[in-house]
């Protein structure tokens, strides 16, 4: 998908940037579950994920990207709160230096090691993923929390690969690849609210849609997330790659709603 191009000409991301323009729906948040709301027309997700579709792994240098082929309607989410049909694009992660912090999203102000992002753009209302993440409506990020636990069997291919990319700009080969692994059992308990990118251009397209269940990696498999550089290889101080996510930001009025009582 073409989420290559925009990330790597972008500021450093981590000094937070100024207020955004405008913004009203900034992400990620805490999601308070006394203050969520149940919404009983919230819909089953439908994602149907084609493993032929999946091409490369990306280090751009803030995460690494596992990248799929999005000219074609073969990897798709609908259903939850959506209207539109979504085209999978790419997924990343976020995560911390140690096991006590590494999520962007909370749940009552608790923290996991480590986020997954699987994102969507609106294939229904828009050409290519670059005019979808600047509009209304535009993306949907799935966000799965991952916990310290048993061995992912499904992500250990991709832990695999990871020390090919150890540097900014490095690409891999990696297909075949089905991203429904990395949902939890149950897909049909989730909150979902408006919001933002959470790195630049921190832009207000995203429907967010949070899973309840978290998945288990084990504490190895993300050590191996930690092994991952921020620099290039021509760059002589290597820092690791961690703690690569964005501050919880404020609410301002928003409603998140749950699938589930
Ligand atoms: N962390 S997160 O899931 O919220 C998340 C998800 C996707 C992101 O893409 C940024 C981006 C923008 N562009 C771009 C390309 C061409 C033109 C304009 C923009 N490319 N990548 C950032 C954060
Ligand atoms: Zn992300």
């Amino acid at each position: 998908c073409s989420s290559r191009v925009g990330l790597s000409q972008m500021h450093p991301m981590w000094q937070e940037p100024l207020e955004v323009p405008g913004g009203e729906r900034q992400s990620p948040i805490d999601i308070s579950l006394r203050k969520s709301v149940f919404d009983p027309n919230l819909k089953p997700l439908v994602t149907q994920y084609d493993p032929r579709t999946c091409q490369q792994i990306w280090n751009n240098g803030y995460s690494f990207l596992v990248e799929y082929d999005d000219t074609t309607d073969k990897s798709t989410l609908r259903g939850g709160p959506l209207e539109d049909q979504f085209r999978l694009c790419q997924f990343h992660f976020h995560w911390g230096e140690n096991n006590s912090w590494g999520s962007e999203h909370t749940v009552d102000r608790h923290l996991y090691p480590a986020e997954l992002h699987l994102v969507h753009w609106n294939a229904d209302k828009y050409a290519l993923f670059e005019e979808a993440v600047v509009a209304e409506n535009g993306l949907a990020v799935i966000g799965v929390f991952l916990k310290v636990g048993k061995t992912h069997e499904g992500l250990q291919k991709l832990v695999d690969t990871l020390p090919a990319v150890r540097h900014k700009d490095s690409v891999v080969e990696f297909t075949k690849f089905d991203p429904s692994c990395l949902l939890p059992e149950s897909t049909n308990e989730y909150w979902t609210y408006a919001g933002s990118l959470t790195t630049p251009p921190l832009t207000e397209a995203v429907t967010w849609i949070i899973m309840k269940q978290p998945i288990e990696v084990s504490h190895d498999q993300l050590a191996v997330f930690r092994s991952l550089l921020f620099t290039s290889a021509e760059e002589e101080v290597q820092k690791s790659m961690v703690n690569n996510f964005r501050v919880q930001q404020p609410l301002k009025g928003r409603t998140v709603r749950s699938s589930f009582t």
